[in-house]
Formats: structure tokens, C-alpha cells, sequence
């Protein structure tokens, strides 16, 4: 991509290779209407707030497959660091559940009664299906850098010079869009290009796949929002 946050890290790499080739689809996610209205200062707040509660669910589910990426790391990489970089990202979740229950205070919205819609149960579906010990390490840190990155480019987007984001939104874009979260962004792509260029073909073509499915639930997720279930 021209404007590619991660540059500098190290080459274009195949994930490089792939957010060219699937230039429209990442954008779809990343610059989806949910994303440009908080930009612009037009969201409408029951939409926030419906995007809120739904997101709490899947955070909690994300939690697990986290830590079967973990166990996949141990089990299968070459490098000690990733471990590190996977539990800062585990430690991330921690604060963002004590995070989510803060908001939820501020906008009164009682998280225990948040019935999960449809995107999020096919989102969180698909996560389970990742936890499996056939799953490979490569695929699974290929799909835990890009969930990751959608929400980093998303929100970093509305806290550009020039962005209107209502005042009571910027929190929840600091969250995601902030420069820290970019780099451990950037370290996760960096442990996924690393994998895949010692993939077998067969993996790479899982790689690429899983990347797609989970632009299309983040796609499908952001739908929700305005009601799309
Ligand atoms: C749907 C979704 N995707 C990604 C993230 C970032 N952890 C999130 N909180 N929610």
C-alpha cells in the first residue's frame, strides 16, 4: 500500500504483496461507512453504542484464541519473542474488557444483557474454528494480525489531522488508533511475513484465504452497527 504504516520495518513482504492484491477488499474494511461517519463527526450514537456492546461479546471470545495461538507459538516457533509480542497482545484484552466495562458505565449500556447478533456469532464461530490444534501456526497469526490491523487502521483514520470525530469518541479511537498499538501492529505482521515465507505453498494459500475471511467478518461486523444483523 502507498501509505503502508508498517514501511520501514522490513521489505514489502507477501503480506505486502497481498494488501496490493487485495487492496479493495482491506479498504472495505478499513474505511467502512461505521469508520468514515465517526470521522466525519456524523455517526449516529445508538449505532456507536450498538457497535459497543456487540464488540464486548467478541473481545471475550477472542480471548481463547489468543491463547491457542500461544500454545501454537510454543509449539511450533523458531523464535522466542513471538511469545512476548502474542502475551502483550493477551494483556491488551485484559485492558480492553476493563475498558469496554468503563464505556458501557458511560453510555448505560448493561453489557450482561447484550444478546450476541448474527455477524458476531459467525465472526466468533470462525475464531473457533481457528483454535484447533490442526490450525497452523502461520495461519493463525496471520488472522490474529489482521483482526488486529483493521481495528488499528480503522480508528487511527479518525484521528487524523483535519478528522471531526466527536469529542466523546476519541477514547475508543486513542484505544485502537494510538502509535503503540500500531507498532505491536507492525511486530505482528512481521512474525506473520517471517512464517509465511517459510510456509509450504499449500499453508500460504490457507494464509491468504483466512486474511479474506476475516476482512469479510470485520466487513460484516461494522454492518451491524446500523443494524444489519
Ligand atoms: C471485531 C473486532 N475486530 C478487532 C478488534 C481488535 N481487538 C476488536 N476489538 N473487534
Amino acid at each position: 500500500m502507498e501509505d503502508d504504516a508498517c514501511k520501514g520495518s522490513g521489505g514489502e513482504g507477501i503480506i505486502g504483496t497481498w494488501l496490493r492484491k487485495h487492496r479493495l477488499f482491506y479498504l472495505g474494511a478499513t474505511r467502512h461507512p461505521f469508520i468514515l461517519n465517526i470521522r466525519d463527526g456524523a455517526v449516529d450514537f445508538p449505532s456507536f453504542k450498538r457497535w459497543l456492546g456487540q464488540d464486548y461479546i467478541f473481545v471475550r471470545a477472542f480471548v481463547p484464541f489468543v491463547a491457542a495461538l500461544l500454545l501454537k507459538a510454543w509449539r511450533d516457533s523458531d523464535d522466542q519473542s513471538d511469545i512476548e509480542v502474542i502475551l502483550g497482545g493477551m494483556a491488551a484484552l485484559n485492558d480492553e474488557i476493563a475498558w469496554f466495562k468503563k464505556e458501557a458505565l458511560k453510555w448505560d449500556i448493561q453489557l450482561s444483557s447484550i444478546v450476541p447478533q448474527k455477524a458476531n456469532q459467525d465472526y466468533c464461530r470462525f475464531l473457533e474454528s481457528l483454535l484447533h490444534p490442526d490450525v497452523e501456526y502461520t495461519v493463525a497469526i496471520t488472522a490474529f494480525w489482521v483482526i488486529e490491523a483493521v481495528y488499528q487502521e480503522s480508528f487511527a483514520h479518525c484521528l487524523e489531522e483535519g478528522s471531526g470525530t466527536p469529542p466523546e469518541l476519541r477514547d475508543t479511537c486513542e484505544r485502537w488508533g494510538n502509535d503503540d498499538f500500531g507498532k505491536y501492529c507492525c511486530s505482528l505482521r512481521k512474525i506473520a511475513d517471517r512464517q509465511l515465507e517459510k510456509a509450504s505453498d499449500d499453508v500460504r494459500v490457507k494464509a491468504e484465504g483466512t486474511l479474506l475471511y476475516v476482512l469479510e467478518h470485520e466487513v460484516a461486523f461494522w454492518n451491524m452497527s446500523h443494524g444489519e444483523a
